[in-house]
C-alpha cells in the first residue's frame, strides 16, 4: 500500500505526517523538526510511541534532508504516492488545493515577498520533495484559499482601486486550521456550524476568523501574515505611519522587515521570550505587560469580528496558546460579557472541550492542519489522470 506524506515547512519548524490514503486518510505517523538552529530536535510519534532526539545544528535545508532520511524506516517498503505541502500564500485567485506544476511553483515563488517568513520555506519543502520523491504527485494546500469568498469590504483597504486590482488586499491566513475547525464543528456541533462563529487560532502565528455557516467572512490577518493579533515575534496591527517614520529615520526595508516579523510581538514587548509558556511562568513586569497587551488585543479582535458578523453564536480557541493557555482565554473573555461570553474557571483551568459559563458556547478544539493537506492529497490521487489539470475537487468542510 502507498502512503501520503504531508509537509508543513514553517518559520522555525518542519512538521510532517504520514497517512494511508483513503476518503478519510488514516494517520500512521507524525512529527517535526523543532527549533531549527544550533540544537534542532527530531520528534516522531508512530504507533502511540514518541521518540525525540537532538540532531544538532540544522537549518531548513539540512533539517528537511534529515527528516526525509528519517521517513525511510517509517515507510518500510511502501511508496510515497503523494506529497502534500502547506503553502501559506496562494494569491487572489486560488480557492482550494492544487496539484503542483512547474508553472504554479513559479507563480507561488513570486508571492514570497508577501509572506517572507513562510513562503520561501514552504517552496523549499516542495523542491526537496520533488528531488526525493520524483514519482509522487505533489499537492499544495493554501492558507489563503479558505478566505477567498470574503465580501469586498472585508478584503479591501481604502487605497485607490488600482491597488486592489493589483493584489493589494486582505488575504487572510491559517485557512487550513479554520477549514479543519469548521469541519469538526459541522461533525460535532452542527447547529453552531450553521451560525456565526469566531475562531481564534493562537499559535506562534495568530489570527482570528469569522465564520458564517462554516465559511470565512472576515479574518484579522490581512495583506501579509503580520496584521491583527500580536504574535510570538510578529507585531500584529500597526499604524503604517510607524513604518514611514522608521524609513525616514534611515532604517532599510530589510531591517524593518526583520523588526516587524522577527523582533516584535511577545518577544519584543517582553524582551524575554516569544514563547507564551515562558511568559506565563515569569514574574517579570515586562512578561506581565506583554501578556496584558496580548489579551487586550485578543478581546478587541473578538469584538471586531463579532461586529463583522452582526453577533456571535460561539467562540472557538485553537492553536498552542488557544488550546493550552487558560489564563489568556480568561483574560480576553473577561472583557466580553456584553456579548454573552463568560468563562467557567474550573473547566477553563483544565482546557475542557467547553469552557463557557455564559449564554454563548466557548469551545477549546485541537486543530490539525496536516489532516486538511492529507485529504487534498487523497482527492488528488483519486482524480489524477486528467492531463494538464491541476484543480482538485474541493470537498468543503
Ligand atoms: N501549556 C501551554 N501553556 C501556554 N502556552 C502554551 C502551552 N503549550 C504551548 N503553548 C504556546 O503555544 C505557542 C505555540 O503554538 P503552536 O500552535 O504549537 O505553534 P505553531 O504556530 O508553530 O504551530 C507558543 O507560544 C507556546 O508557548
Ligand atoms: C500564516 C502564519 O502565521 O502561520 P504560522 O502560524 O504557522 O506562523
Ligand atoms: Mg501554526
Amino acid at each position: 500500500m502507498s502512503l501520503i506524506l504531508t509537509l508543513n515547512a514553517g518559520s522555525s519548524s518542519i512538521k510532517f505526517g504520514l497517512y494511508a490514503p483513503s476518503d478519510e486518510p488514516r494517520e500512521e505517523a507524525r512529527g517535526q523538526i523543532d527549533a531549527l538552529g544550533p540544537e534542532a530536535r527530531l520528534v516522531i510519534e508512530a504507533g502511540g510511541v514518541e521518540t525525540s532526539e537532538v540532531i544538532g545544528p540544522a537549518d531548513h535545508a539540512t533539517g528537511l534532508a534529515r527528516l526525509i532520511a528519517a521517513l525511510g524506516p517509517l515507510c518500510a517498503a511502501r511508496q510515497i504516492a503523494a506529497v502534500g505541502h502547506r503553502v501559506v500564500h496562494g494569491g487572489p485567485d486560488i480557492d482550494g488545493p492544487r496539484v503542483l506544476t512547474p508553472a504554479l511553483v513559479a507563480q507561488l515563488d513570486a508571492l514570497a515577498p508577501l509572506a517572507p517568513l513562510h513562503q520561501p520555506h514552504n517552496l523549499a519543502g516542495v523542491r526537496a520533495a520533488l528531488a526525493a520523491f520524483p514519482e509522487a504527485v505533489q499537492v499544495a494546500a493554501f492558507d489563503t484559499a479558505f478566505h477567498r469568498g470574503h465580501p469586498f469590504v472585508n478584503d479591501t483597504f481604502a487605497l485607490p482601486r488600482r491597488f486592489f486590482e493589483a493584489g493589494v488586499r486582505r488575504y487572510g491566513f491559517h485557512g487550513l486550521s479554520y477549514d479543519y475547525i469548521a469541519g469538526r464543528l459541522r461533525a460535532v456541533h452542527p447547529r453552531l456550524f450553521e451560525g456565526r462563529v469566531i475562531v481564534a487560532h493562537l499559535g506562534n502565528g495568530a489570527s482570528l476568523c469569522a465564520l458564517e455557516g462554516g465559511r470565512s467572512v472576515a479574518s484579522t490577518m490581512g495583506f501579509s501574515a503580520l496584521d491583527g493579533m500580536p504574535m510570538g515575534t510578529r507585531v500584529g496591527q500597526l499604524d503604517p505611519g510607524v513604518v514611514l517614520f522608521l524609513l525616514d529615520q534611515g532604517m532599510t526595508a530589510g531591517q524593518i522587515t526583520d523588526l516587524l516579523y522577527k523582533e516584535s510581538g511577545l518577544k519584543g514587548l517582553s524582551g524575554i521570550s516569544h514563547d507564551m509558556r515562558v511568559l506565563l511562568a515569569s514574574e517579570a513586569r515586562e512578561a506581565e505587560e506583554a501578556i496584558a497587551y496580548y489579551s487586550f488585543r485578543l478581546a478587541r479582535e473578538i469584538g471586531g469580528l463579532a461586529a463583522a458578523l452582526g453577533g456571535i453564536d460561539a467562540l472557538v480557541f485553537t492553536g498552542g496558546i488557544g488550546e493550552n493557555a487558560g489564563p489568556i482565554r480568561a483574560r480576553a473573555v473577561a472583557k466580553l460579557g456584553f456579548l454573552g461570553l463568560a468563562v467557567d474557571a474550573d473547566r477553563n483551568a483544565v482546557n475542557a472541550a467547553t469552557i463557557h459559563a455564559g449564554r454563548v458556547p466557548i469551545l477549546v478544539m485541537a486543530t490539525d492542519e496536516e489532516r486538511i493537506i492529507a485529504r487534498a492529497c487523497a482527492r488528488a490521487l483519486l482524480t489524477k489522470g486528467a492531463e494538464g489539470e491541476n484543480w482538485i475537487p474541493c470537498v468543503s468542510s
